[in-house]
């Protein structure tokens, strides 16, 4: 990576990005701030906004009101240039499918200045086997990782994955993770991942943040997440007459202690679930759901605006 791209400037920077499809608002002020080498996963539920958000970022789409700069651009004004510094792994198949996956590869290769290596990167997502073969008929799993590799063959500084593990099987799915995670760590790529698979977050991100309703209800990396929503352990053991028992508490290793104290031997089945990703997650969902309009839930890592407003930062 070169130096003028090492600066320590956010690789992605937007300010109160608001964003109405005819009268119909659907982003109500976003902020995000994603630094350099990092992986951040945008959840939420189906419309929240996570791909309008991410089309405004890749200069698709026009934002209604907001600041936003991507590699030091605003996207509405990216040049062939600043694209090319971009990739792109989208849900929409691109039709190619006459194309054989080489020389799709190889073809789109002319288009970077500094590409990968089409043979290496076949290897790298495990297509060497089917370079041949044509784009039609490869399965769904072995095209998303044709996505994968159009995405990255021009060397991006920064990464969009939309769901990129779709229709993956756990192998390809192991072996996405520790590509990606490559990137990141070896390559410094900047990578915005978007997902509803909460395992794939907790795994990847180094932050995450929940949109829901178009308003970015909470972010963090993923064990500052858990801790959130007011989420409690939860402790479970069976009595001594033989019934199970589940206790929520926010202190579970004095629950354990005064079970020992009180338990003549023993404590049978004696389990301690700690609050997880997924209990956040749900507790942000719902809460949105029940109109309860409870903010963003600032932290250690947020700067905090006059008006209580976190920002991704
Ligand atoms: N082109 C459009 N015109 C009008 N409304 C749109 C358009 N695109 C999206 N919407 C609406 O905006 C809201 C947010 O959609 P968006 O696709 O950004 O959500 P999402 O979080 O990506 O959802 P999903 O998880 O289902 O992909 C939804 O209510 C959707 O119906």
């Amino acid at each position: 990576m070169s130096a003028e791209h090492t600066s320590e400037r956010p690789v992605v920077h937007a300010r109160d990005i608001t964003m109405a499809y005819g009268d119909i608002d659907v982003l109500h002020g976003v902020d995000l701030d994603i630094h350099r080498g990092e992986v951040f996963a945008l959840l939420g539920p189906n419309g929240a906004g996570k791909t309008t958000t991410v089309e405004i970022l890749e200069g698709f789409r026009r934002r209604s009101a907001g600041e936003v700069s991507v590699l030091g651009t605003d996207p509405e004004r990216g040049d062939d240039a600043w694209r090319a510094r971009i990739g792109l792994v989208l849900q929409s198949w691109r039709d190619h499918g006459r194309w054989r996956v080489g020389e799709l590869l190889r073809h789109f290769a002319t288009y970077y200045p500094d590409p990968r290596d089409p043979a290496e990167l076949l290897a790298l997502v495990g297509l060497t086997d089917q370079a041949d073969r044509q784009v039609a008929r490869l399965s769904g799993g072995q095209r998303r990782r044709l996505d994968v590799a159009l995405g990255i063959v021009g060397r991006p500084e920064l990464l969009f994955l939309d769901e990129p593990t779709t229709g993956f099987d756990p192998e390809a799915r192991y072996e996405f993770h520790a590509l990606v995670e490559r990137l990141a760590r070896d390559e410094g790529v900047t990578i915005l991942l978007t997902t509803h698979d909460l395992v794939e977050a907790e795994r990847l991100a180094d932050r995450i943040a929940m949109l829901v309703g178009g308003r970015i209800r909470a972010c963090g990396t993923p064990a500052e997440l858990a801790r959130r929503a007011a989420a409690r352990a939860e402790v479970r053991w069976t009595s001594d007459d033989g019934t199970a028992r589940r206790e929520r508490t926010a202190d579970p290793s004095q629950l354990v202690w005064d079970l020992h104290r009180h338990a003549p031997g023993p404590i049978a089945d004696l389990e301690v679930r700690r609050p997880t990703l997924e209990d956040t997650y749900l507790h942000m969902v719902n809460l949105a759901a029940d109109g309860t309009d409870m903010g963003p839930e600032p932290d250690e890592d947020e700067d905090e605006d006059e008006d209580g407003e976190t920002r991704a930062a």
